[in-house]
């Protein structure tokens, strides 16, 4: 595995509303954790417990009322909002649940696009033999099924050699075996190009193949537990 006992992601007190007076919603309500360097950390919580808020917070796309993120020794709370677009630029995947690939680019072209945003991407054949994607490389999105679709965002999040990728509900839009392939690659690409993981899922399944797994409730953490063995992606079953 590639996990390490290097602190990467560190959130302390984090806490975030919307709304005032009457429609004010506290939806993260100090939340405190660490994410070692190389882990796979899924995060639970149902619908509308704040899943993605913690997630846009830790992207920087979205400011905290309080508390402080680090990742990668890198304090996010202490950035300009120019070095926030650099922060996520050199450190970030994403990876969404409607995989949001541009329709009139290949899977190849995909890819491409964020590989230029990076001073050290990853070799393009390599990566879409790696994806599975060699054959699909020069057809585009509608030509091309769910899990493929999903395996471009990947490769998409990917290319840039990013130290986090952040997935929100990656396995959402599939069927249960393209799900399983899906975090299989998941799975294969956290070991093999040792990016730390977060995923946030509804599914309870996904945790048993984190290292780390993390319960939102009411806007706090209910469980912050270590997986010390954790499930193959291909063994998993829902
Ligand atoms: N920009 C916003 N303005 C106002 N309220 C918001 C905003 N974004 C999220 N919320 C509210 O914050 C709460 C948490 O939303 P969030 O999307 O983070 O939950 P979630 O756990 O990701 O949900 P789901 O699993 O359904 O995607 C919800 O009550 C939501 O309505």
């Amino acid at each position: 595995m590639a996990k390490s006992n290097t602190p990467y992601l560190i959130v302390e007190g984090l806490a975030k509303h919307y709304g005032d007076g009457e429609a004010r919603v506290q939806v993260l309500d100090g939340i405190t954790t660490t994410v070692n360097r190389g882990e796979i950390c899924v995060m639970l919580g149902p619908s509308g417990s704040g899943k993605s808020t913690f997630l846009n917070l830790i992207s920087g796309l979205e400011g905290a009322d309080g508390g402080t993120i680090s990742v990668g020794g890198c304090k996010l709370t202490a950035l300009s909002s120019k070095d926030l677009g650099e922060y996520r630029r050199r450190e970030l995947g994403f990876v969404f649940q409607f995989y949001n690939l541009v329709p009139d680019l290949t899977i190849k072209e995909n890819i491409e696009v964020t590989a230029h945003l990076s001073s050290n991407p990853l070799p393009m054949e390599e990566l879409l033999r790696s994806l599975g994607l060699w054959e699909h490389r020069n057809k585009f999105p509608r030509q091309v099924s769910g899990g493929q679709q999903q395996r471009c965002a990947i490769g998409r999040a990917l290319v840039k050699n990013p130290g986090l990728i952040l997935c929100d509900e990656p396995t959402g839009a599939l069927d249960y075996k393209t799900s399983k392939e899906v975090l299989e690659l998941m799975e294969r690409v956290n070991r093999e190009y040792g990016c730390t993981v977060v995923i946030v899922t509804h599914n309870a399944a996904i945790a048993r193949m984190a290292d780390r797994v993390l319960r939102l409730r009411d806007g706090r953490l209910a469980e912050d537990e270590v997986n010390e063995s954790p499930v193959s992606a291909s063994k998993l079953d829902w």
